[in-house]
């Protein structure tokens, strides 16, 4: 399990304060169990700052995972601070979040030369597709080790769809594998839509932010209150 912790930063930047700091955020995750720590520096910074992404890799003690559009000032970002592995994912300044897969079969030259200068550099690449039988093809073409699925249409699809959904993802895993390539698989998975994706065979790692952090706020807000009062009462 990676946590992405993304949006312990996007409180933080809602008053552009230190507090809560994604860094303390990423040593707790590591202590209560995370296998990897996954931070998405967007283009237009809204919640991950490149001090987070520096800091972060000198602390994460497990693996660093670093989602960032596939332009050349991330990849100059990315060969300096040298994460242990990179998502490239897709990127649009007015959406909400990330709303599907990279487009590999329509750049898949420019995907296969970022992928390049990133592994050559000693940094494997995911690519964050959705899982269709041309993109995964595709992506196995430009060499990355993994494609991270996205879970987004299975996360948001209706009862009666998400079997059909789920399945998709299985056939997708599938096909990556035997086209050689590792598995992940992210967005939108929560506490209760997370388990048949666990499941599917050859998943490796699966990426999860805003769901956790979401049960964080509302099951430490308790102790928060307690504490506050506390420090009100205290001499
Ligand atoms: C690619 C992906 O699924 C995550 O990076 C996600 O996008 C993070 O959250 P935001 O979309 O809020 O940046
Ligand atoms: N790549 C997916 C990810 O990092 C987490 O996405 P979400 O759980 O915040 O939707």
């Amino acid at each position: 399990m990676g946590v992405n912790i993304d949006h312990i930063a996007t409180l933080r930047q809602a008053r552009r304060t230190v507090e809560p700091d994604p860094i303390a955020g990423a040593v707790i995750a590591e202590l209560a169990g995370a296998d990897g720590i996954t931070v998405h520096l967007r283009e237009d910074r809204r919640h991950i700052q490149e001090r987070d992404v520096r800091l972060l890799r000198e602390t994460v003690r497990t693996h660093l995972n670093l989602e960032m559009a596939p332009t050349d000032e991330m990849v100059t970002i990315a060969l300096e601070i040298k994460p242990d592995y990179i998502t490239l994912v897709p990127e649009r300044r007015e959406e909400v979040t990330t709303e599907g897969g990279l487009d590999i079969v329509g750049q898949i030259e420019r995907m296969t030369k970022v992928v390049g200068q990133l592994q050559d550099a000693g940094i494997p690449v995911s690519l964050f597709i959705d899982a269709n039988p041309a993109q995964i093809e595709a992506s196995a073409r430009t060499k990355a080790v993994f494609v991270e699925l996205h879970t987004g249409c299975y996360a948001d699809a209706c009862t009666e769809q998400q079997d059909k959904e789920l399945e998709v993802l299985s056939a997708g895993s599938k096909l990556a594998l035997d086209a050689g390539l590792r598995v992940n698989a992210g967005h939108g998975l929560t506490y209760w839509n997370v388990y048949p994706v666990a499941c599917i065979e050859g998943m490796e790692e699966l990426n999860i932010g805003h769901t956790i952090i979401s049960r964080a706020v509302l099951v430490g807000l308790e102790r928060a209150v307690r504490e506050m009062k506390q420090a009100m009462l205290a001499t």
